[in-house]
């Protein structure tokens, strides 16, 4: 890279994530930025990330270094914005709940830390990872790069994210609660259903479905370790069906979870693929990264070593 390549620094700032804990990590990080040029755009209400992203790599042909700073919700935005756009890199400040994106990627989740590799690594060659694509078939369309899920998990991260409490209880740190509450209101209430997978060609039939997950990285749901096998750098998802199994049961492998302990029950069924259609025979709700998107049917497709990170 010549002097002329060094790469523009851009800042997109989610002010909300984690209850405006982003906007004071910003206010922080910003008085270590004293000597450096960049610029700084604030999200004002969801898409905003994408579309804030997507104008300044159409505008600008020149090397651009966008660091998203939020949490899994913001870095889904912005990296939506860009894919596709080559001379875009992306880095990431993790000032959000869950931190699933740094988790999966390998990046600290310390705000502080973060900002000192990525002043360091800034003008370094970036390190290329896999996203997923998906579309619905009511016509949405996106990019994904921790996971895509329909089902139980769906439903409960899409009460979560809507929930009046998940704010109040964020600001004394138990916004995880939340989930845990809408996890037991909603057992109570769910119907599994059969889900018909179709992947790379080859036809799979589960019945009494609870969710599937396709991850690019191993983590979802704040931490828990849901595809232990993902690389979001081997061209491949890591696919895991939840079935057949009791109220009880789903708990108890719910919590195993956390540390990946799932995958030894007969009703977990995981294994890799790159293309796959998926189909319940009564619709369900789809979260990409964690954010609600639609509901099924859906298909999604690799898009190996598609977008660029900083990473230390
Ligand atoms: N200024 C804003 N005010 C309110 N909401 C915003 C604003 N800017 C963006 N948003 C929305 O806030 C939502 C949550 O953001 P994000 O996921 O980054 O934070 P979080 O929920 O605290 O963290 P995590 O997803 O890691 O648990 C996103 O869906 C985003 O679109």
């Amino acid at each position: 890279m010549t002097l002329n390549d060094k790469r523009k620094l851009i800042f997109i700032i989610n002010p909300a994530a984690k209850n405006g804990y982003s906007l004071r990590i910003w206010k922080k990080l910003s008085r270590q930025l004293q000597d450096i040029p960049y610029e700084v755009f604030f999200t004002e209400k969801t898409n905003d990330g994408a579309n804030i992203a997507k104008k300044l790599a159409m505008k600008d042909s020149h090397p651009l270094l966008i660091v998203a700073v939020g949490g899994d919700g913001t870095i889904h935005e912005v990296i939506n914005g860009i894919m596709q756009f080559p001379h875009v890199t992306i880095a990431y400040i993790p000032a959000g709940s869950g931190n699933d994106f740094a988790r999966g990627f390998s990046l600290p989740t310390d705000p502080m830390k973060s900002i000192e590799f990525i002043e360091e690594l800034m003008d370094f060659p970036a390190t290329l990872f896999d996203a997923g694509t998906y579309t619905t078939n009511q016509g949405e369309r996106g990019f994904f790069v921790n996971s895509i899920g329909a089902g139980f998990d769906a439903l409960i991260s899409m009460r979560g994210n809507r929930s009046k409490a998940k704010k109040w209880l964020n600001s004394i740190s138990l916004g995880k609660l939340v989930y845990s509450y809408y996890v037991i209101k909603e057992l109570f209430c769910y119907r599994p259903t059969t889900l018909t997978l179709e992947v790379d060609g080859k036809k799979r039939i589960y019945d009494k479905t609870w969710f599937v997950t396709i991850s690019n990285q191993q983590y979802f749901g704040g931490g828990m370790k849901i595809a232990p096998h993902a690389d979001p750098r081997d061209g491949e998802f890591n696919i895991t069906v939840v079935h057949r199994l009791s109220k009880i049961k789903l708990l108890f492998i719910f919590m195993s979870v956390f540390w990946g302990g799932h995958l030894k029950y007969k009703e977990v069924d995981s294994y890799n693929g790159r293309e796959i259609s998926i189909y319940f025979e009564q619709p369900v709700r789809v979260h990409a990264d964690g954010e609600d998107i639609s509901e099924t049917p859906f298909y999604v497709k690799i898009l190996p070593k598609s977008w660029g990170l900083i990473q230390k």
